[in-house]
């Protein structure tokens, strides 16, 4: 048996990147010699095991065979006849086929380097098409490497509308699809994700709610770039750039304008209410991939109150206090800070406006924090029960958050 080393591990060495998980593959070898060896199966379907020390991924050396659409229709031929380049050929993309040995003697039989130094993502052969969950992998690896450089290999975007319009993505089960959107929405760039699966049709497919954003128009003195679509893939760049790999302040720039493809054509530029509007589509998709609970209450409140804090100077005391209850902010008061992170990234999520100062977000931290500093306890303290405890404390909190607004 010999191990080499594979992945993304390798790819990210010669990309001159800090290395992540690592995986193996083992060629020549069975799951029972594996299983002498001391290594430890993992699931059942697949020939992986974790290294006895290591705990890395070894999976034996394996063909794959499709037997029905979709991400569950797979058998896997893994016998030691299985060569090491029987198994990088039915890898994803040639930048992910190189493989390394102990010496670092690299196997690289489909040009992995040369498209690494060309910065392309490219497919290794046909089988490509057999797994529609790569459609969503070269979405997010576009979005981790696109300030890298790279771009889709034209023949591999031709490859990925074939599949869509073959049906294969309608069969992605919905974990896997959240999966990697979750991991796409974690990377620097994960407009460039939303994108390509624009180009190749898949977003019409997965998340019809974005994809009708696209060629909506917004009013230009607000709005310089126009069309919603691209701004909504400004506000995810610019919520990756002011938190990087926060996947929930990515999810609530994602779908933080969702009503605004649902402005009747006659009211167009202008979008008023789509605050309330989006709110019906957004649950859509929350449902559809069963998202996270806190992914959706935050995305619902950034939907909801987005146009709010904008305008926060102008709100009165008790209109900023029922706002942060709204968002639930006095019991999870980390909600309070990605709303403004989140209003930022839409804020300066335009074009030409990406370097301009976003002063509601320090203003609603300022007077959350004030608010926040009255607690329960006082109002006890100051010998009230019941309901009485919390008027007092909405009243306390209104003439905090007045005073700290006056305070320059
Ligand atoms: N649907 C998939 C999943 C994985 N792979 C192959 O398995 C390797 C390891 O998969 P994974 O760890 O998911 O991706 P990495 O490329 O290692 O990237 P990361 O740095 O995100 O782990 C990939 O490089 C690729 O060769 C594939 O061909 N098709
Ligand atoms: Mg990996």
């Amino acid at each position: 048996m010999k191990a080499y080393r594979v992945g993304g591990a390798v790819r990210d060495r010669l990309l001159g990147l800090p290395g992540g998980d690592r995986d193996w593959v083992v060629v020549g070898s069975t799951p029972e010699e594996m299983v002498r060896a001391g290594f430890l199966p993992v699931g059942k379907d697949f020939p992986v095991f974790l290294h006895p020390a290591t705990k890395e991924e070894h999976a034996l050396a394996r063909t794959e065979r499709k037997t029905a659409p979709g991400y569950r229709g797979f058998t896997f031929h893994a016998d030691a006849s299985v060569t090491l380049e029987d198994d990088l050929a039915r890898r994803d993309f040639t930048i992910n086929a190189i493989a390394e040995d102990d010496e670092g003697v690299l196997t690289d039989p489909f040009g992995g380097r040369a498209d690494i130094e060309a910065r392309v993502l490219r497919h290794v052969s046909p089988a490509f098409a057999e797994d529609p969950v790569r459609i969503l992998r070269a979405a997010r690896f576009l979005a981790r490497f696109a300030p890298l450089g790279f771009t889709v290999a034209p023949e591999t975007l031709a490859l990925m509308r074939g599949m869509v319009a073959a049906g294969e993505v309608d069969h992605l089960v919905p974990e896997r699809v959240w999966q990697e959107l979750k991991k796409a929405l974690e990377m620097p760039r994960p407009s460039a994700a939303i994108a390509l699966l624009r180009e190749c049709g898949a977003l019409a497919k997965l998340l019809p709610e974005v994809d009708a954003l696209y060629g909506v128009p917004q009013r230009p003195e607000y709005h310089p770039e126009v069309d919603t679509g691209v701004h909504v893939q400004m506000v995810l760049d610019m919520a990756a750039r002011l938190a990087p790999g926060d996947a929930l302040l990515g999810f609530c720039a994602l779908t933080h304008d969702l009503g605004k493809a649902l402005t009747p054509k006659a009211e167009l530029p202008k979008h008023i209410g789509h605050e309330h509007s989006g709110v019906r589509p957004l649950r859509a998709v929350c449902a559809r991939y069963k998202v996270p609970a806190e992914f959706a209450a935050m995305a619902e409140i950034v939907c909801r109150e987005h146009l709010n804090v904008h305008r926060l100077a102008e709100l009165r005391p008790e209109t900023v206090h029922d706002l942060i209850a709204r968002c639930d902010g006095f019991r999870k008061p980390e909600r309070i800070p990605l709303l403004a992170l989140a209003c930022e990234a839409d804020k300066r999520g335009r074009l030409g406006r990406e370097e301009e100062p976003y002063p509601p977000g320090a203003l609603l931290l300022r007077l959350h924090v004030a608010a926040q500093a009255i607690s329960a306890g006082h109002a006890v303290a100051n010998g009230l029960q019941g309901p009485a405890v919390g008027e007092w404390l909405r009243k306390a909190r209104i003439a905090a958050i007045e005073s700290e607004k006056h305070r320059d």
